[in-house]
């Protein structure tokens, strides 16, 4: 029986094409046109629904049907009344109750093939028809016979769509690709050679399990339920009975199982079977077919086509368990015309995943980098994008390129700068953590098996030791001289420049309750330019001193002082120095000090003040009792003396004769001549020790503050020390510090510029740099020159970088990175040595020395603003208005004017205004008064004028001249 075309049915219903097209659609059959013919089960249920009968086809399969369907499966029996019926049904598993109509829906793309009537044929004796010619493509499918179905393809299709079930219809059914759905396995299902129930055995025997599509979890659930059922209706089964025809399940096999005895379709099987219905996708099967996993996609079952995509040809693929999935895939392509079309080679599922990803990564600067989801990601200071990109999984050089367009320029190996890797993880949705120095020194230490800052032992091991004091307070007040009034000496005369400019630390001895206690002393120059010295200063001290001038009163550093203290929680003691001057008011500097927080005891507070006079040497034994009564009220001062001695350095310098010199403070432990020591990066063996009085000693205890002799290099100040085990130790930990430092280093003095300043400054050729290379006599005076050069602010298009800095002399490596970079040299408090100078003037290097630090910070200041392009600005010079036009062959056109304001001067700038706009800017050309050429002409005078390059002037134009004059920066 050959199929019927949409047109033919229409007539012999006596209805338009256009009815009986709606109602295939309302049935959920796709049929292009009234010329398309459609399958036989079609034709059949049609007819039952134009004569009122339904077939309980629910037509509806919908795309989405396709799941619905599979788990529907079972229900299609009911409705499988049929052979035909429950053909379909089990072919469409899917289709559920609309199961029947589902096989047919393939039909629909089918239908355009004109072998579609073939089929019909096949699946009027087998069964469903439609499912018969999937079998098509199943090499093995014994049905052949009914279908000659000249068009393999054709039949393929439909069978495929069958398959499907109710989704596959829908050639856009949105599950194409979908593994196949539970309902597709069925398909898939090649075993079932036999009728339905046979189809099922094969399964178990016929290891292939078409439904097993590793992709599709759902498929093999599926199955399984459909299994049960299909002996039932045997038809259920989709795959199996439906197919080839319920009874024959001939078509089924094709399929592996096939006829039991059939061998698992191969390729060679394929063409017999295929007869008629295999066509291209016969040929393909090889693919599927020969496959032998079965695992097919379901789509192999492909033979089950619904699914465009896997349908056709592949089916075998199921069948006969070809290699896996993939024999499903492309063979049917071109088999199932459409429907192969639809689908693409398949991607591996790392390949899906990876093009998911990509899709999910966002361009940046158009670069598609893959983002984060929030994670954090430690990294240390300094740290590179190369360290970046490998905690987070990306090429490094997509960093860079991201980083490039949010406009900074550095490459993968470069410390970038702590914000720089801010703003660059948030970009990226990564949040960035930076490890603290402290938190990697810690780390490095953990990996010597040591520990810092921790008292070793119990409660019992803990000794009582003097407070350690930081004396603060704003410049002059007093702090220096008041130190030397405790120890009895004066260090204030070696200061150069009247400030303290490195830290000392002091022991003096007091009588507190007749008891002799101690009391340490570190000298915390005053100086703003020490500020980051301070913060130190007072972390590694108990009590801080704040020491106020009675005559001064609190001033800006003395609220800085306290901060500082204060942040570091550290119990803060008011020294009201200067009362012996007369303009002192100690009163008053307690009501200011009220008001942050330092409430004097006499007032209710708990702040001990005391009223002193270095000077006189008034009131210090009250200051040292005021100290040792708030260290023994606030603080448990204790510490283990037996332990290797830790602590910290408070200044370091490198001197002549003895080499690096480091004066540090015991925190715990006992120093002993002879420990290995790591300062910073300093380490070294402790050669020789000295206390503040100058004396050699072989052990220092806790909190006393002695001079280490012995380092290999000039530690910096605040660096915290430690005794370890061997000098291998010690040189270990100091080469890993070193190396983290210059990481750090190189990120803070990296230059930050945006792409367009750079850019726009290279175009002006204004890029404008100073560069400085910094040697001092110690490591604290060049840090504290370092951070005070790194506030001069002069805008952004002069920038200050220090290449180098160092402790010691000027020596001829410093001039020769100078000169190669043309950078200037600042020695504080250091001369050049050997031949530096000789080569420095060789080559043109600039050598500044300085002995006090501001004056070096105006200096470099000046030479920095120095640099700064000249501003100018417009100074007007006087106004003329045009009263009459002369015309000159010679010179051209003159403008007689009258001067109405200050003077007109030749060659001067000028503007032409009309109605108060400005018509051009010029020049004065050629000026005259009377017939006489002048160079000037003041108000109140006429003359004659000509603009250069301009002629087209009116009466009554203003002549407008000025002239730029540069304005001095502030
Ligand atoms: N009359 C009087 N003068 C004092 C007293 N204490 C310090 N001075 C003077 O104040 C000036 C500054 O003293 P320093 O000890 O250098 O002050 P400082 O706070 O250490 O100053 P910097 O080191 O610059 O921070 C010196 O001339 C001292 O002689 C005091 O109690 N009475």
């Amino acid at each position: 029986m050959a199929k019927v075309r949409v047109y033919e049915l229409a007539k012999e219903f006596g209805l338009e094409s256009k009815e009986v097209l709606t109602v295939l659609k309302d049935m959920g059959e796709f049929v292009r046109s009234a010329s398309s013919t459609i399958e036989p089960p079609v034709v059949r249920r049609l007819t039952e629904k134009l004569k009122g009968g339904s077939t309980g086809s629910k037509p509806t399969p919908t795309p989405s049907a396709p799941k619905a369907a599979a788990h529907a499966r079972p229900a299609p029996r009911p409705s499988a009344p049929t052979p035909s019926a429950s053909a379909t049904a089990a072919s469409s598993p899917a289709a559920t109750p609309s199961a029947p109509v589902v096989p047919s829906a393939p039909v629909v793309p089918a239908a355009p093939a004109p072998s579609a009537p073939a089929a019909a044929s096949p699946s009027a004796s087998a069964g469903k028809p439609s499912q018969a010619a999937a079998p098509g493509p199943r090499p093995a499918a014994p049905t052949p016979g009914p279908r000659p179905a000249p068009r393999p393809a054709a039949q393929q299709r439909p069978a495929a769509q069958q398959r499907p079930s109710g989704g596959a219809p829908r050639p856009s059914a949105p599950v194409p690709g979908a593994r196949p759905g539970p309902a597709a396995r069925p398909g898939p299902r090649p075993a079932a050679p036999g009728g339905a129930g046979q189809s099922r055995s094969p399964r178990p025997s016929g290891a292939p399990r078409p439904g097993n599509n590793p992709f599709a979890s759902s498929q093999g659930m599926g199955v399984r339920r459909a299994r049960p059922e299909a002996p039932q209706g045997g038809a259920p089964r989709p795959g199996a009975p439906g197919r080839p025809g319920g009874e024959g399940g001939a078509p089924r096999m094709p399929r592996p199982g096939g006829t039991g005895g059939m061998p698992r379709p191969n390729p060679a099987m394929m063409p017999k079977h295929a007869s008629g219905q295999l066509s291209p996708a016969g040929q393909r099967p090889a693919r599927g077919g020969a496959g032998g996993p079965g695992r097919g996609r379901p789509g192999g079952g492909g033979g089950g086509g619904n699914r465009p995509g896997f349908g056709g040809g592949p089916s075998t693929g199921p069948v006969g368990g070809g290699g896996r999935g993939r024999g499903g895939r492309g063979g049917t392509q071109g088999a199932f015309g459409r429907g192969g079309q639809a689908r693409r080679g398949r991607k591996s599922r790392k390949a899906r995943r990876a093009e998911f990803d990509q899709m999910e990564a966002p361009t940046i600067g158009g670069v598609r980098i893959r983002s984060g989801e929030g994670q954090k990601v430690r990294l240390r200071r300094g740290a590179s994008l190369t360290d970046l990109a490998e905690k987070i999984g990306v090429e490094p050089a997509s960093l860079v390129q991201v980083l490039f367009h949010l406009g900074e320029m550095v490459n993968a190996t470069q410390s970038v700068a702590d914000d720089t890797l801010q703003v660059l993880g948030s970009e990226l949705n990564y949040e960035i953590e930076m490890v603290s120095p402290e938190d990697e020194d810690r780390e490095l230490l953990e990996s010597f098996d040591l520990e810092f800052g921790e008292n070793a032992g119990g409660e019992d091991d803990l000794a009582p030791r003097p407070p350690v004091v930081t004396v603060m307070g704003h410049v002059d007040h007093g702090k220096t001289k008041l130190l030397d009034a405790l120890r009895h000496s004066n260090v204030v005369a070696q200061e150069a420049g009247g400030i303290t400019q490195a830290i000392g630390a002091y022991q003096v001895q007091t009588e507190v309750d007749d008891v002799e206690r101690k009391i340490t002393f570190i000298d915390t120059p005053g100086h703003e330019a020490f500020t980051a010295m301070r913060a130190r200063g007072a972390k590694s001290t108990d009590i801080a001193v704040l020491v106020v001038a009675a005559d001064d009163g609190v001033m800006p550093q003395t609220i800085e002082a306290l901060n500082h203290a204060q942040a570091a929680d550290v119990p803060i003691v008011v020294a009201v120095n200067k009362i012996d001057k007369e303009a002192a008011d100690p009163v008053r500097v307690r009501g200011e000090l009220s008001e942050y927080g330092l409430i004097p005891e006499e007032y209710g507070g708990d702040t001990m003040f005391v009223d002193v006079s270095a000077v006189t040497r008034e009131g210090l034994d009250k200051l040292q009792e005021a100290i040792v009564l708030t260290a023994d009220a606030s603080l448990d001062l204790r510490a283990n003396p037996d332990m290797p001695a830790q602590g910290v350095a408070i200044e370091a310098h490198l001197d002549k004769g003895r080499g690096p010199v480091a004066t540090v403070l015991v925190q715990r432990g006992t120093l002993h001549t002879g420990d290995s020591i790591v300062a910073g990066s300093a380490h070294g063996r402790v050669r020789a020790m000295i206390n503040d009085l100058g004396e050699t000693v072989d052990e220092a205890p806790p909190s006393m503050p002695v001079q280490v002799l012995g380092l290999t290099s000039v530690p910096g100040a605040g660096d915290s020390f430690l005794v370890v085990d061997d000098d291998r130790m010690a040189r270990q930990i100091a080469d890993k510090r070193e190396a983290r430092q210059r990481a750090a280093l190189l990120a803070r003095t990296t230059r930050r510029k945006t792409l367009d300043q750079l850019f726009e400054q290279l175009e002006k050729g204004e890029t404008q740099e100073l560069k400085l290379i910094l040697k001092g006599d110690s490591a604290g005076s060049v840090e504290a020159l370092e951070d005070s050069l790194a506030k001069i602010e002069v805008g952004d298009e002069v920038s200050l970088r220090v290449i180098d800095r160092g402790v010691g002399a000027i020596t001829e490596t410093n001039v020769s990175l100078a000169a190669a970079s043309d950078a200037v040299i600042i020695g504080y408090n250091v001369r050049a040595q050997g031949k530096a100078t000789q080569m420095a003037d060789a080559e043109g290097v600039d050598i500044r020395y300085y002995s006090v630090i501001y004056a070096a910070i105006d200096d470099v200041e000046a030479a920095l603003k120095g640099m700064l392009k000249p501003i100018f600005e417009e100074k007007s010079m006087g106004q003329a208005e045009i009263r009459e036009i002369f015309k000159s062959s010679k010179i051209g056109t003159i403008a007689g004017c009258m001067v109405t304001d200050g003077h007109i001067r030749r060659n001067a700038k000028a503007r032409l205004i009309r109605d108060g706009i400005v018509v051009t800017e010029s020049s004065i050309a050629s000026l005259r008064r009377e017939k006489d050429d002048v160079t000037e002409v003041r108000e109140g005078f006429e003359c004659g004028l000509t603009l250069n390059h301009y002629s087209d002037i009116k009466v009554g134009d203003i002549v407008e001249t000025y002239e730029m004059v540069e304005k001095p920066r502030d």
